[in-house]
């Protein structure tokens, strides 16, 4: 088939690539002309594991090409929309000023029987009403919200744990098995609905991540005061398969580009709709979340007795998670900025987003390794936890540091390990 993909960011560019490798003839489209540049050299203008070579391969067979110009999508039969839904300036919502643009620019170039296909996470709502616009040109408009998650985006795309199509006819639903033609081959569940529930799944679905991680982020503030282990806790109540271990682990909290903007945009919706209520517990999750850095900046100064002007702190991840470089709402990025804005003297280093970092916090001091953030620091915090820091030698690190002081804010090293090198060490939740 041939389809556009409008919208070449973390979703988009991933989507476009992964569609030519299941035999799709694809134009990514992007108003960014860096980003175009970027692809239409075979290069990912950011990191996501596997996106390379999948690049390199999708451009050597011809089948994918790049373009700023939305004329280009001409020819292509489906079309998906992946543009940016931020949370607004004012803080109210979902900012679909992207979303309406890039349907927008696509109506003149639609054909009767083209399929256009809302990849973004929006509001409810959303999609009912581009549908007019979409069937005033002939074509058809369908939502399919994607759930991948970054650092496994390529994966995710290829081997959905489901597919949710949001659709108003048999038609809609025939063309978008076509386009997933082999992942249906492989058994991938396939929920069909109307629009407004496929828009809800996808919101609904990171509403309960981030409420399963502040849930376990609320408890550690309990064990913290009575002195027990959030770790253990997680791991008893993840047996029980009805809870489950996954996105139980506690500590500075959730960030990125989308749970903490979609649970603040779900609220907004609900509030429009009259139902504020019905979802005022993801405000609390928010503000639990929040909490979690207030908390790490708080150990951080009671480490160095209230006064931390002018001392040296190293903080190892800068990544709102790791093997990503996305630093969208990152907790510790957060926590770098405002102990620098506190007066401390911050080192910070990350493996992939030290320059997404640097551009826009250009006043913090980056090393360009783990151990040169590591010398000669008083307190070092361990913010996201990527494999290289896991992998730290505790009894190497006290050599480099000036005073052996850990925070783990991942909850990933090994306290006994590290007690042993000599570390005074604190966990998020733990005693
Ligand atoms: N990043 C992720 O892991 C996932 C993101 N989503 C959703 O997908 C959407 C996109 O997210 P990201 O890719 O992370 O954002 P992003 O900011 O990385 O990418 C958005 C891209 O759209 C481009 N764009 C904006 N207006 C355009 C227009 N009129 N025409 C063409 N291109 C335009 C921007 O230049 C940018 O490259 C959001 O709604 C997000 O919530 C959903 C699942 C996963
Ligand atoms: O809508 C989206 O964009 C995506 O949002 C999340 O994916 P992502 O943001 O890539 O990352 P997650 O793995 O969900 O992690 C989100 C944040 O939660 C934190 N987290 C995760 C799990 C956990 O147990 N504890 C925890 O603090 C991570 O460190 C990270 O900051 C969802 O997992 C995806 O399914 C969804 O498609």
């Amino acid at each position: 088939m041939k389809m556009s993909v409008i919208g070449c960011g973390y979703l988009g560019a991933v989507h476009a690539a992964a569609m030519t490798s299941l035999g799709h003839d694809v134009v990514g489209i992007d108003v960014d002309p860096e980003k175009i540049a970027s692809l239409t050299r075979g290069e990912a203008p950011f990191f996501e594991p596997g996106l390379p070579e999948l690049l390199t391969a999708s451009m050597a067979s011809g089948q994918l090409r790049f373009s700023t110009d939305i004329a280009d999508v001409a020819g292509c039969t489906v079309h998906f929309v992946a543009v940016g839904t931020p949370q607004r300036r004012d803080g109210h919502g979902a900012d679909l000023t992207y979303v309406d643009a890039a349907v927008e620019a696509l109506l003149p170039h639609l054909a009767p029987g083209d399929l256009v296909v809302g990849k973004s996470t929006v509001p409810v709502g959303t999609a009912g009403r581009l549908a007019v616009d979409v069937a005033a040109t002939g074509a058809e408009l369908a939502w399919n919200p994607e759930f991948l998650r970054e650092g496994f985006a390529v994966k995710d795309t290829i081997e959905p744990d489901r597919l949710v199509y949001g659709v108003a006819s048999e038609r809609a639903r025939q063309v978008l098995d076509e386009v997933y033609a082999v992942a249906v081959a492989a058994g991938t569940p396939v929920v069909e609905t109307d629009y407004a529930t496929a828009e809800l799944v996808k919101t609904a679905a990171n509403a309960f991540l981030a409420t399963k991680i502040s849930f376990i982020n609320a408890m550690a503030e309990i064990t913290e005061v009575v002195g027990a282990d959030i770790t253990l806790l997680a791991d008893a109540i993840g047996h029980d398969a009805r809870i489950g271990r996954k996105f139980l682990n506690a500590g500075i909290g959730f960030g990125g580009g989308c749970l903490p903007k979609d649970i603040r945009a779900f609220t907004a919706r609900a509030e429009e709709l009259g139902r504020g209520e019905s979802v005022s517990f993801l405000k609390e999750v928010d503000a639990i979340n929040l909490r979690r850095r207030e908390r790490v900046i708080d150990l951080t100064v009671d480490a160095f007795d209230g006064r931390p002007h002018g001392r040296r702190v190293a903080v190892l991840g800068l990544s709102f998670k790791p093997h990503s470089d996305d630093i969208r709402d990152s907790p510790a990025l957060d926590v770098a900025v405002r102990l620098h804005g506190l007066g401390a003297d911050v080192v910070s280093y990350d493996p992939e987003a030290m320059a997404n970092a640097r551009r826009l916090h250009p006043q913090l001091t980056y090393a360009d390794s783990a151990e040169k953030a590591l010398a000669g620091a008083e307190v070092v915090l361990l913010v996201t936890e990527w494999p290289e820091f896991r992998a730290l030698d505790p009894v190497a690190a006290a050599a480099l540091v000036d005073r052996p002081v850990l925070i783990d804010g991942r909850n990933v090293l090994d306290p006994v390990a590290w007690r042993a090198a000599g570390w005074h060490v604190t966990g998020l939740g733990r005693p």
